[in-house]
């Protein structure tokens, strides 16, 4: 594949991944872009047969309906010169290290398993269900992200603006060997 190299993000839900992903693409216009899920706009039958002639990056099944990341989704991305950047859970991780998409794997963590706690609380998305399988999912995804080679990069969310700084001088200098566009960076 050409153009830049893919990024994956990764880290328990509750991280900050979206937190900082946002910020990224509002301070960054026209230099990042997602793939996206084709979970959207094809039917279950679709994606699974993309899957089952390897047409995807990693596919993952929640709550009965399939998603995933296809390699033309995120060729599309690089070939607009863009880093495509790949939000997705450490079983995502795992199966996107047995491909040759060669990206930059970027582990978002929280300071704590009681920040995290709080953070997910506050955030008002859980109910008390979902919120122990986040903290149990996390309390696994932390543990995995401490192994050696697994991330190339684990930035710990603990000041925002600091985490933030950190997350854009490691894709400054994954751009700068890419793209004239994002040197302004
Ligand atoms: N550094 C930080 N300090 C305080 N609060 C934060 C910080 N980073 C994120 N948050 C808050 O924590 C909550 C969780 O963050 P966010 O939704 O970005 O996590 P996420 O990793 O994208 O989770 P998910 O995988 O569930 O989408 C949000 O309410 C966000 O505003």
């Amino acid at each position: 594949m050409s153009g830049p190299r893919p990024v994956v993000l990764s880290g328990p839900s509750g991280a900050g991944k979206s937190t900082l992903m946002k910020r990224l693409m509002k301070d960054h216009e026209g230099v990042f872009g997602f793939s996206v899920s084709h979970y959207h706009f094809s039917t279950r039958d679709i994606v699974q047969e993309g899957i089952d002639n390897g047409e995807f990056i990693e596919s993952a099944e929640f709550s009965g309906n399939l998603y995933g990341t296809s390699k033309a989704a995120i060729q599309d991305v690089q070939a607009k010169n863009l880093i495509c950047i790949l939000d997705v859970d450490i079983q995502g991780v795992r199966r996107i290290k047995e491909t040759d998409l060669n990206p930059i794997y970027i582990s978002i963590q929280p300071p704590s398993m009681e920040i995290l706690e709080k953070r997910l609380r506050e955030r008002l998305t859980e109910t008390e269900e979902s919120l122990q399988k986040r903290l149990e999912a996390a309390r696994i995804d932390m543990e995995l992200s401490k192994e050696p080679g697994v991330f190339d990069v684990v930035i710990i969310n603990d000041d925002l603006e600091r985490a933030y700084e950190e997350l854009k001088d490691i894709l400054n200098d994954v751009s700068k060997t890419y793209t004239v566009k994002v040197l302004s960076m």
